[in-house]
């Protein structure tokens, strides 16, 4: 599924009018049926439906909708919240059918909102992409009117007044309870600050072209499909070895667990042989219940490992570096040495990341593919930024990032956003609240390097994990746990049930 700004959804109609030949107003009829279709699904004939039509191609979207549920039988009254003259357009041509059918239709007078107080749904088309700036009057007191309203609100495309793209912090919008969105989710259903506005949503189809989709964006939603199209199988004749040999390097004395549950996720994710690389003291610490994985001692001071004892990173498919490794001036010498010694794919998440932070051009030296883990916090230490600042624009920033430092790039969050080095994006919807609970990044990390020690494209298999990792949690929270007790272990555990429905 494609993620769209509003240029790119432009983009994407000017194509399908232009070069494919689809008219607009039959993208406005197919944009209002396939909501009118999923509106009627989940309304009674008997409720109130009133219809607010902007001036736009989005108030056209809702003429198209008012006439098709009119035509069914719904008790349906348009609210036009702009004059006459400033209806445009295809808008224009929808408001005419929908009269000449005898649809109701009245004028907001910019004071009285009695259609919107006596309605059962309110059905929101005012604005959709089209949105500039924040909302002028008399919508902005007419949004708040609505959402004021513990009505059914359902928005088409956008809830009205929400900016498509990100970036944007001054706005007030519709509180939607429901949103259908037209052709492709935009950037704002994935922000921490603008989702809550779409309520729950859902994708319906106009018809636009695929090949318009991928002339003009480079970002998706990774799916369940996406996953089993990509999923690396066994082979009958599979050793440990063609399933790889991992390192992971990290734990001190105060965070033995970290490194502990990257093991196990790694393990359990399907790696063929993990290796922990730490201190005696954490190895003591964390081998009897991780019986699968071998060790490397790695000499410490006051606990912490240092660069006096050399890692054999050459023997290694893929290395996993930083989980609980505390930050010393004296581990950052072992975390350079070993991100530019080593020949395998490195991913660098925890405290490895604070480490590598002044040397950031270092990694575009690399001949591996490097990935990063950051939660957004991470992320504003490496770009020297505020997290607000990150949390606004996370789509930018990880784009940016990515393709300065020639790095994989995973911006961990509700959506975590996966990055390629070339740019390419991928946000991953599985998880839930459980996972806001110290440990899961360690998990995540144990799957990444498992993933990409099996048979798949590098951005394929990041993306593939960050899946599995959310899913294991989401599945774990439908049978067996709730948001509060779950842990980052039993994420680990849960792996099992995620394999079991894919592979
Ligand atoms: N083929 C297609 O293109 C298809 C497009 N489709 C649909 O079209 C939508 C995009 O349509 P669009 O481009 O016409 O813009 P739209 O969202 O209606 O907004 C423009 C209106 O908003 C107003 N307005 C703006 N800012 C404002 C503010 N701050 N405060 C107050 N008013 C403000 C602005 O007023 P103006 O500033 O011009 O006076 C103008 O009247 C898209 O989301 C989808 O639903 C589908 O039908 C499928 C096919
Ligand atoms: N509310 C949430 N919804 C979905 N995923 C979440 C949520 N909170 C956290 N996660 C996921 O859990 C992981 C947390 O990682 P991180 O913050 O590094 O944890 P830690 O450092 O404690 O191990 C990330 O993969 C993140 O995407
Ligand atoms: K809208």
């Amino acid at each position: 599924m494609f993620i769209v700004t509003a240029k790119e959804m432009y983009d994407i109609d000017k194509f399908a009018m232009q070069e494919i030949g689809l008219d607009g107003k039959l993208l406005m009829e197919n944009a209002g049926r396939a909501v009118a279709e999923k509106i009627t699904a989940m309304s009674s004939k008997q409720e109130k439906i009133c219809v607010l039509a902007g001036a736009g191609n989005n108030g056209g979207d809702g003429f198209v909708i008012a006439r098709t549920m009119m035509d069914q039988g719904y008790h349906i009254h348009v609210l036009q919240v702009v004059p006459d003259s400033k209806i445009r357009g295809d808008a224009s041509f929808h408001k005419r059918i929908y009269e000449n059918c005898g649809g109701s239709l009245s004028l907001f007078d910019g004071i009285d909102g009695t259609e919107v107080l006596d309605a059962d749904i309110i059905i929101d088309a005012m604005i959709g992409i089209g949105v500039k700036g924040e909302l002028r009057e008399p919508l902005l007191s007419l949004v708040s009117l609505i959402n004021q309203q513990t009505k059914k609100v359902i928005s088409v495309d956008v809830p009205s007044g929400l900016p498509a793209d990100e970036g944007t912090v001054e706005f007030s919008a519709v509180e939607a309870t429901y949103t259908f969105i037209i052709g492709a989710p935009k950037i704002s259903a994935f922000l921490n600050h603008t989702s809550p506005y779409y309520g729950t949503w859902e994708l319906v189809s106009i018809g636009l072209p695929k090949k318009a989709f991928q002339l003009s964006t480079s970002k998706s939603i990774w799916n369940e499909t996406n996953v089993r199209d990509c999923f690396p199988g066994r082979k009958p004749d599979d050793h440990k070895g063609t399933h790889g040999k991992g390192l992971v390097i990290g734990g001190c004395t105060e965070m033995p667990g970290a490194l502990s549950m990257t093991l196990k996720a790694a393990l359990r994710a399907g790696a063929g042989l993990i290796t922990g690389a730490t201190s005696e003291h954490v190895i003591n610490r964390i081998a009897s219940t991780n019986v699968e994985a071998t060790y490397a001692v790695l000499s410490t001071t006051d606990g912490f490992i240092n660069n006096d004892s050399k890692v054999n990173v050459q023997d290694y498919d893929a290395i996993a570096l930083g989980m609980g490794m505390g930050r010393k001036a004296f581990t950052s010498e072992l975390v350079r040495d070993v991100v530019s010694e080593a020949n395998c794919p490195i991913i660098i998440d925890g405290d490895g990341l604070h480490h590598i932070q002044p040397y950031l051009t270092s990694l575009k030296r690399r001949k591996s593919p490097t990935i990063m883990t950051p939660h957004p916090r991470e992320m504003a230490m490496l770009l020297g930024a505020n997290v607000n600042e990150i949390l606004v624009e996370p789509f930018r920033y990880a784009s940016e990032f990515a393709r300065k430092f020639d790095v994989y790039l995973v911006l961990k969050g509700m959506y975590s956003i996966i990055t390629s080095p070339e740019g390419k994006q991928s946000v991953n919807m599985t998880g839930n609240p459980g996972l806001a609970k110290g440990g899961s990044g360690d998990v995540l990390t144990g799957i990444i390097l498992a993933m990409i020690m099996q048979r798949q494209d590098m951005f394929d298999a990041i993306c593939n994990a960050c899946y599995v990792h959310g899913k294991s949690a989401d599945l774990l929270i439908k049978h067996q746990h709730s948001h509060h007790d779950l842990l980052a272990s039993d994420v680990i555990d849960g792996i099992a049930n995620v394999y079991r429905t894919i592979s």
